[in-house]
């Protein structure tokens, strides 16, 4: 049935998560630090972490014998399962966000979003450029303080918290509901002198309110799972826009983009590229990126009317 194929497929990502919050762990004690020597399709650095985050993620995916193909930050071209170890699931995801932030052990994460395939067949792109309407599971992994699972099936947003001492992952909080409005923004803002007038309009407005009300709190990571972790538990806003230099900004549509709208959607946030919502986006190519904002729904539409204004 779905639901004992999901649990089936749950149980995979959960393994995955344990042994890549080890890989993270133990990444001081050996000789994991520093780059891969490579640049990715979307143009990144790739560091080590990354790269055996990866490893672990296609290797234990292709185990689990649920999937057809895959889509990694990491491979330009869609990752094809072998015909012996096929499944009907599409995975896409992020095996390591916040590459930035590895080397000086700021908390990083994992992301993926899980869609049924809709086509027979030789899988193809086709059965990965599916909006983000589609996906029947998504979440993210955040190794910081504690390694913690954020995971949604389309019933609600759950955390769950890895206990070490038995190496299980607990229910720590379920149906977790983001805040009608918040009092932080995030986001790169040194980008301010190429960002479009909207943003730096609605920047001022978030540190000199017209009304004499309070300005806001600034909080920025880097790692988007990280600010995206603590926009869900604290509500307010991580936006991460088009600017001069990036005109669809950085993040990428199918594994950074849409899981995380879907996951704040669940929550009862908001997700949007300014002009449409994150989940309708029809996906065209494997590696696309979108600007995104997301958070409260109070503090989206109010960024949203700032888009208005400009328009
Ligand atoms: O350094 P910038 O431009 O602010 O970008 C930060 C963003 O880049 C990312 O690190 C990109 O993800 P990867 O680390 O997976 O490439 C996000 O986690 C983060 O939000
Ligand atoms: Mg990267
Ligand atoms: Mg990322
Ligand atoms: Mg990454």
């Amino acid at each position: 049935s779905k639901t004992e194929s999901l649990k089936h497929k749950n149980k995979s990502i959960i393994y995955i998560i344990k042994y890549d919050a080890e890989v993270v762990s133990c990444y001081s004690a050996g000789s994991r630090q520093g780059m891969a020597g490579s640049v990715n399709v979307t143009g990144d650095d790739v560091k080590k972490l990354d790269v055996l985050s990866n490893d672990l993620v296609i290797n234990m995916l292709q185990a689990s014998y649920s999937t057809c193909c895959m889509v990694s930050e990491e491979n330009k071209e869609l990752i094809v399962t072998p015909k012996d170890k096929r499944g009907k699931y599409v995975v896409c995801f992020d095996p390591l966000d916040g590459s930035s932030n590895i080397d000086c052990l700021a908390s990083i994460g994992t992301i993926f979003a899980i869609y049924k395939r809709t086509s027979e067949g030789e899988p193809t792109e086709q059965d990965a450029l599916q909006q983000g309407n589609s996906i029947v599971c998504a979440g993210y992994a955040l190794y910081g303080s504690a390694t913690l699972v954020a995971l949604s099936t389309g019933a609600g947003l759950n955390f769950f918290m890895l206990d070490p001492a038995i190496g299980e992952f607990i229910l720590i909080e379920r149906n977790v509901r983001i805040k009608q409005k918040g009092k932080i923004y995030s986001l790169n803002e040194g980008y301010a002198k190429y960002f479009h007038p909207s943003i730096n309009e609605y920047l001022k407005h978030k540190k000199h309110p017209e009304d004499g009300g309070s300005p806001y709190g600034a909080r920025y990571v880097g790692s988007m799972v990280s600010d995206v972790h603590r926009t869900i538990t604290y509500g307010g806003i991580f936006m991460y826009p088009a600017n001069e230099k990036s005109p669809k900004g950085k993040l990428r549509l199918l594994y950074e983009c849409n899981p995380i709208a879907f996951l704040m959607e669940q929550a009862g946030g908001l997700a949007t590229t300014g002009t449409q919502r994150i989940l309708d986006v029809q996906p065209e190519t494997l590696h696309q990126r979108v600007p995104f904002v997301v958070g409260s729904p109070d503090d989206v539409n109010e960024y949203l009317s700032f888009v208005k204004k400009f328009s």
